[in-house]
This record gives C-alpha cells, structure tokens and sequence, in this order.
C-alpha cells in the first residue's frame, strides 16, 4: 500500500480574484451543469450557459436568472469554458466550439474520460483543468445553498498560462467544493479511479450484489418483499452509517451477530475470485479497453447499453420496490411535512 498522502486545498488557499474578472461558460445544464451555472452565479462570477437551439433547459436557466446561449456563442464569450454536457457528447461539442478558444482561455472539466483517452485534443495555448466534485450534481447545488461545501478533486492537464491552478482554485471555490476540500489529482488518476470505481464498487458492484441476494432469497421461497427490504431497502441505512463514521461506526451499530456474521461470512462471498475480476476491470480502464468500447458501443447507437438497460428495469426487484416505497409512510415529503406539522403544534402549545 503506498504511504503518500494528497494535498487538499480549502477556501482560503483560493483567491477570487483568479476568476472574478472572467466570464465563465457552462456548456450543459444537467446533473453538473445546473450545479456550476447557479454557485458560480451566487457566488458573483459572470456565467452564461451553452445550451443546443432547441433545448428543453433553456427556460430552466433563464428561469434561475441565468444568460443563456448556444455553446458556440457562449464559448467564444467566455475565458473559462466549462464543458458539463455527457462524456459521449463532448467531441461533438467541442467542435462546435473550438474556434472560439482563444489563447489564454480554459477548459474546465468535471471528468477526465475525453482528455485522457484522447477524445478530445486541445490547443496548446489553452489552459486545461479540472474541478470533479466527487458527488452527483443535485447534491453540490443543495450542498451550497445549505452554506456546506461539496468535496471535489483538482488536476491540471495543461497549463499554458501559468495561472491555471491558482483559477481552478478560484473556481473550486466558487462552485462550494473548497469549502469542504478540494483534493489534487491528476486527469489520468481522477479519470481511472473514478471509471474503476463506478464499475466495481458504487455503480455495477453494489447492484449486483443486491440483486444476487435478492434472488437467492425469493428463488429459496422468500416473499420478495422480504427480500427486498433485506437486500436493498436497509443498504442505505448501513452506507449512511459507513459514510458518516467509517467501517467502525456500522460494525458499532449493527449487533454483535450481524457483525460476526458479516465478519466472517463478507468475504467468502465478495471473494479472492471478486478480487481478480476487480483487477480485470482496472486493466481495461488503465490500458484504454473500456473507453475504446465505450466509443464504438455510441458510435453503434447503444444496442447493448439499451438492452442492458431496459434488462435491468424489467427486474422484479423494481416492481416490487416501487409498490414497496409508494407505501413508506416515512417518504421523504410525507415526514418533512409531518415535521412542519409537529413544530406547529409545538409552537400552538408553546
Ligand atoms: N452526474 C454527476 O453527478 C457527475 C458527472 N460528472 C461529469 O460531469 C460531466 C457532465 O455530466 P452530467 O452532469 O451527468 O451530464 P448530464 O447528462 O446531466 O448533462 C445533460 C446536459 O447536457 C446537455 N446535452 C446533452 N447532449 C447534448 C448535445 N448533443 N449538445 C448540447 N448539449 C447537450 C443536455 O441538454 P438538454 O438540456 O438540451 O437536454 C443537458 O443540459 C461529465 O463529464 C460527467 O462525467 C462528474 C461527477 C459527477
Ligand atoms: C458514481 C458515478 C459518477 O462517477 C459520479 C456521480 O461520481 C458518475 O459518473 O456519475
Ligand atoms: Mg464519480
Ligand atoms: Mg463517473
């Protein structure tokens, strides 16, 4: 295991004064888009967004204050360009916006994936950087606006103007992230790590874990409601406990059999053979595998992608949990409301 530890920046290594003179464009305005367009904008940073002719957010970011403009416009405007549109898309757009670059601007990006691999192939005299908040987008907007900061990573492919680290700062700043940390990288170790975990742990590991414990348990004569609420439902109480205080906070909490259980019984299923298909994964991202399947599976029209897809959406465990979370009493907006509700009768008899 290796010992070297990353340098993390926080708000006070950040000086606003490396972007507060600059405009920024915000190509797309999805998960990430509408997150950077709107803290940059509160925090006061000139932003336009670049958005397709007839997209179906432009009456969004207009309705959120924001100036609105289609990318080739709002890049030619901008000094920073920050390019939040989907990985598969981004060759494509950045064509439409390449002969606005100029010398000295940046490209701004929350994800490696078309650097790295070579997808897209800047001009020398531009700067190259990247902030990635390490969080969906939905939670970076509502992160700001509680005044809390999203934790982000920092990495600088190319830096032509000899400022691009001291205004990716400025931007990590802008966007919340350096408010809780901002960890410096590089394109080819956030692009990696990021594609490696997605596939093996957060994204395709932890669904096929749950949907293989939810099937031995119904195929063994289970109700699936039981299986459901044992292999997908209570995985978010146990993450939570992971999240806020480490494997230690969730063996704590968990009872003593559960912990031995876990202990001793975890590791025979995610197992040495778990671990080789693991370091499978990682070869195909590092040696450039995936990507190279990745861009022919669009080039294609996403026939395995659609059918895996849809595969998924058919599985029972989606049927059965959506009745399942229709009845949760403690729904999200039922218990807020049941909270407005308590406060005011607390405030009645107060
Ligand atoms: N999702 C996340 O939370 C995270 C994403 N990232 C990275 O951030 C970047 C953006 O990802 P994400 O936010 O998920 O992207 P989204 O899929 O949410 O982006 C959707 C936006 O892109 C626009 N768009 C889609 N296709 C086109 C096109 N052909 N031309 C112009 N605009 C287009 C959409 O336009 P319209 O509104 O018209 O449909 C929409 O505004 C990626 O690099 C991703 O890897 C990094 C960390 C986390
Ligand atoms: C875990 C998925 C992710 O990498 C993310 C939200 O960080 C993504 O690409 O969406
Ligand atoms: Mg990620
Ligand atoms: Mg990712």
């Amino acid at each position: 295991m290796s010992e070297e530890r990353a340098t993390i920046y926080y708000d006070e290594d950040a000086d606003r004064k490396a972007i507060e003179n600059k405009t920024v464009a915000v190509l797309g305005y999805g998960s990430q888009g509408h997150a950077h367009a709107q803290n940059l904008d509160d925090s006061g940073i000139n932003v336009v967004v670049g958005l397709r002719e007839d997209s179906s957010s432009w009456d969004a970011a207009e309705d959120a204050g924001l100036a609105v403009a289609t990318p080739a416009e709002a890049a030619a405007e901008a000094d920073i360009v920050s390019v939040l549109v989907p990985d598969t898309v981004q060759p494509a757009v950045y064509e439409q916006i390449r002969d606005g670059l100029e010398a000295g601007d940046t490209l701004q990006f929350a994800h490696g994936f078309n650097i790295h691999y070579g997808q897209i192939e800047p001009p020398s005299d531009v700067d190259v950087t990247m902030i990635a908040p390490k969080s969906p987008g939905h939670l970076v907007r509502r992160n700001y606006e509680a005044g809390e900061g999203t934790p982000g990573l920092l990495a600088i492919y190319q830096d032509a103007t000899g400022t691009a680290k001291a205004e990716a700062l400025a931007y990590a700043q802008a966007l919340g992230c350096a408010r809780a940390g901002v960890v410096e990288t590089t394109f080819r170790e956030e692009t990696e790590t990021d594609l490696f975990g997605e596939q093996a742990v957060l994204c395709g590991g932890v669904t096929s874990l749950v949907k293989h414990g939810y099937e031995t348990l119904v195929d063994a004569g289970y109700s699936p409601e039981m299986a459901y609420f044992e292999c997908m439902n209570e995985l978010k109480l146990i993450v939570d406990l992971m999240y806020e205080g480490g494997l230690a906070e969730m063996w704590n909490s968990v009872s003593d059999t559960a912990e031995y259980g876990g202990l001793t019984r975890g590791d025979q299923i995610v197992d040495e053979h778990a671990r080789d298909r693991m370091e499978e994964t990682l070869e195909a991202v590092q040696n450039g595998e995936f990507a190279r399947e990745w861009v022919m599976e669009n080039r294609a029209g996403r026939p395995s992608y659609t059918q895996r897809r849809q595969a998924e959406m058919n599985h029972d465990i989606e049927s059965v949990g959506a009745e399942l979370r229709e009845l949760f009493a403690w729904s999200e907006e039922e218990a807020e409301s049941e909270d407005e509700e308590q406060e005011q009768e607390r405030m009645r008899a107060d």
